[in-house]
């Protein structure tokens, strides 16, 4: 890091950016910005489009990915796993996971313009009213669900669906960028899942976005156009309309190295950050550029504690082992990150092949599809890989967990409240085996379920190992890390074998194999679920348990910077000039999808910082 006096971003500004690759050889002279958001992702994108509406304001937009909004894949709603291990991923792994056999377990996280939003599984979901009430409680003041929900609806822009007759449009946005809708269409196999859900004592939720009860089975709903297109926040906030004001500049395939901060601070000031340094590559060239107002830190619970801690920002002696000099000791800086973690795949063979979407393996009945996908908005492809799901209490005793008055494994109650979830069972209307990347043969024909802890009490850290964010962090989230945790997954696989036994489900499955192998893919759907012990289902999660890919709080809100990283309005603890604003910042775990509260977080994000603004002039 240059010193103050010589940096180009204290005042000898240069040029950066421009939408695509930056140009080779000598850079251009460019005006500096009011705001710098590092990350086009899920909440970058609300961001840049939010604060440029004034035109009198200049904003930068910096994405480590490329630019893919005309990109086919990107989308198809039905095969967000296609894009694994693309380039639109960073293809990350976790370190060796000590309560999971010691396995590296995949991270998929958004590598583009739109960030995860682009890559994900399309589901729309505000989560909890009292997840946001809980936020509150934990010093997140002005974080509830009554501040939140204006801007749900701000963000959205819902489509009506004569199938979803019990949906009411008022409890939706009608005017906002990013588009919803439910599927056009189901797999069959998901009705009869449902019907069973019900059969077991399950609640029929119409509208889970409706900010009104939380417990039971619901269909969701898509962040998809009405067309049968993905709506990622790259394609509803940076809109061509948008993209054209002078205003706002985007640069994709750039990553942010490090935040420059000016070393003329007075004593007793706080250090202040006045620009940023960047590279198109490791070994290219350094550029950097200066702002006006504010850096934005928007780049993911992953990237947004490493770009802190690589630029000095965390914890004092993991800074000063890796010889980074310390701005400003913040110990939470990449502590406290939490992520759903899921019992991995457990499918059943169906019966009959028409019930599931498992024919779009075959490449006639697939080219036929996705012609349909192309042309009408229509048919699987249009569809989501969860359409349906079901929130429980792992202490529900109404549930059948365990037969026969037995109390089971003791679980510890970490739900936001008593209407709130701990536990998800989630299908597919596909066979999916181990991390979904070994491919079922054809004609291997099944639903898929998965149970997911919503509140878990294990706690990771992302870490870095160099001073360079071109050196992948560290992940590690420590899965099943507690025994309570290991005990609610325990009673999730027990529900959905429940659930699975359960008609009218159970008639369309095979539900008894020949074998009792309990390392077969199929077990322990072929197992008898009375006879299952508590002991076999922890052997089997050791080895399947997979992460649920919604990690928060590694930069978590608070009041304190000896336990958070940003104040609620998003400032970095006792710097000036940067903010956070992403999953990363979340007090605490959702219980349900996040990526809808990332982007309510992003708009109010937006409202905040115009108001500090304003309040300056
Ligand atoms: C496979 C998968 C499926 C999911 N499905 C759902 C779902 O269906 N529904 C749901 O609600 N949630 C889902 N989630 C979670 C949800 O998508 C994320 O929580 C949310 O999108 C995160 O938003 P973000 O803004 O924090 O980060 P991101 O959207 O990941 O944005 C971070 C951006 O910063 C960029 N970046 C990183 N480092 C740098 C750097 N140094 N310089 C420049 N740019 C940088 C990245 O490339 C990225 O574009 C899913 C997640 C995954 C991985």
């Amino acid at each position: 890091m240059g010193s103050a006096a010589s940096h180009p971003a204290a005042g000898n500004e240069r040029f950066f950016a421009v939408p695509g690759p930056l140009p080779p050889g000598e850079p251009k002279p460019w005006p500096r910005h009011d705001y710098i958001i590092v990350g086009g992702g899920t909440a970058g994108c609300v961001l840049a489009s939010r604060l440029s509406e004034d035109p009198n304001t200049t904003v930068l937009l910096i994405e480590a990915g490329k630019n893919f909004q005309g990109d086919v894949p990107t989308k198809i709603p039905f095969t967000f796993a296609n894009l694994f291990r693309t380039e639109r991923d960073w293809d990350s792994y976790t370190v060796p996971q000590r309560y999971l056999d010691n396995r590296e377990t995949y991270w998929p996280r958004g590598k583009i313009l739109g960030g995860t939003s682009a890559t994900n599984a399309s589901i729309y979901h505000r989560c909890c009213p009292e997840d946001f009430n809980e936020w509150v409680s934990l010093g997140a003041e002005g974080w509830s669900y009554a501040d939140l929900n204006p801007y749900f609806l701000k963000a959205e822009k819902f489509h009506q669906s004569s199938k979803h007759p019990g949906v009411n449009p008022a409890n939706h946005g009608a005017y906002g960028p990013w588009q919803t809708s439910y599927p056009s269409e189901t797999a069959p196999i998901n009705g009869y899942v449902i019907e069973a859900c019900r059969e077991l004592g399950m609640r029929n939720i119409e509208d889970i976005n409706a900010g009104r009860g939380h417990l039971g089975v619901t269909q969701l709903l898509g962040t998809i156009d009405s067309n049968g297109r993905k709506s990622s926040t790259a394609t509803a906030y940076l809109s061509d309309e948008v993209l054209k004001r002078p205003n706002l500049t985007v640069g994709t395939e750039v990553m942010i190295e490090r935040l420059v901060f000016s070393d003329v601070t007075p004593p007793g000031q706080p250090p202040k950050v006045i620009g940023v340094e960047m590279r198109t590559s490791r070994n290219a060239q350094l550029y950097c550029t200066g702002v006006n107002r504010e850096v934005i830190l928007c780049a993911g619970a992953v990237a947004t504690p490493q770009l802190l801690m690589v630029s000095g920002v965390g914890p004092a002696q993991e800074l000063q082992r890796l010889n980074i000099p310390v701005v400003q000791d913040l110990p939470s800086v990449g502590r406290n990150v939490i992520d759903h973690v899921s019992s991995g795949p457990i499918p059943f063979r169906v019966k009959s092949g028409s019930l599931t979407y498992d024919f779009l393996r075959g490449t006639v009945s697939s080219t036929f599809e996705m012609l349909k996908w192309r042309f009408f908005g229509t048919g699987p492809y249009a569809s989501l890989d969860y359409s349906s799901t079901a929130f429980v209490r792992s202490t529900d005793n109404a549930l059948p967990y365990y037969a026969n008055s037995i109390t089971g494994a003791p679980v510890n109650d970490h739900s936001s409240g008593p209407g709130a979830p701990d536990l998800e069972i989630r299908w597919v209307p596909q066979a999916v085996f181990g991390d979904g990347f070994p491919k079922p043969t054809t004609g291997t024909e099944g639903v898929t379920f998965a149970a997911v802890a919503l509140k878990p009490e294990s706690r990771g850290r992302i870490m870095i190992k160099s001073n360079s964010v071109w050196d992948a962090p560290i992940i590690d989230p420590n899965y099943l890390s507690t025994e309570s945790d290991m005990n609610v997954l325990v009673r999730g696989i027990r529900l959905l074998l429940r659930l699975a036994h359960t008609d009218p489900v159970a008639s369309k499955l095979h539900l008894k194999g020949n074998s009792i192998n309990t390392s077969s893919p199929w077990w322990p759907g072929v197992g008898d679920p009375n006879l299952i012990t508590d002991r076999e289902i922890k052997e089997m999660l050791r080895r399947t348990a997979l992460p649920a890919w919604h990690p928060v709080s590694s930069a978590r809100m608070g009041q304190s910077p000896q336990d958070s990283v940003v104040d609620p309005s998003l400032r970095v603890h006792g710097i000036v000039g940067l903010r956070c604003v992403d999953a990363s910042v979340f007090p605490t775990q959702v219980s349900g999808h996040p990526c809808a509260v990332v982007v309510a977080v992003a708009e109010r994000a937006a409202d905040l910082i115009k108001a500090s603004a304003a309040s300056r002039l």
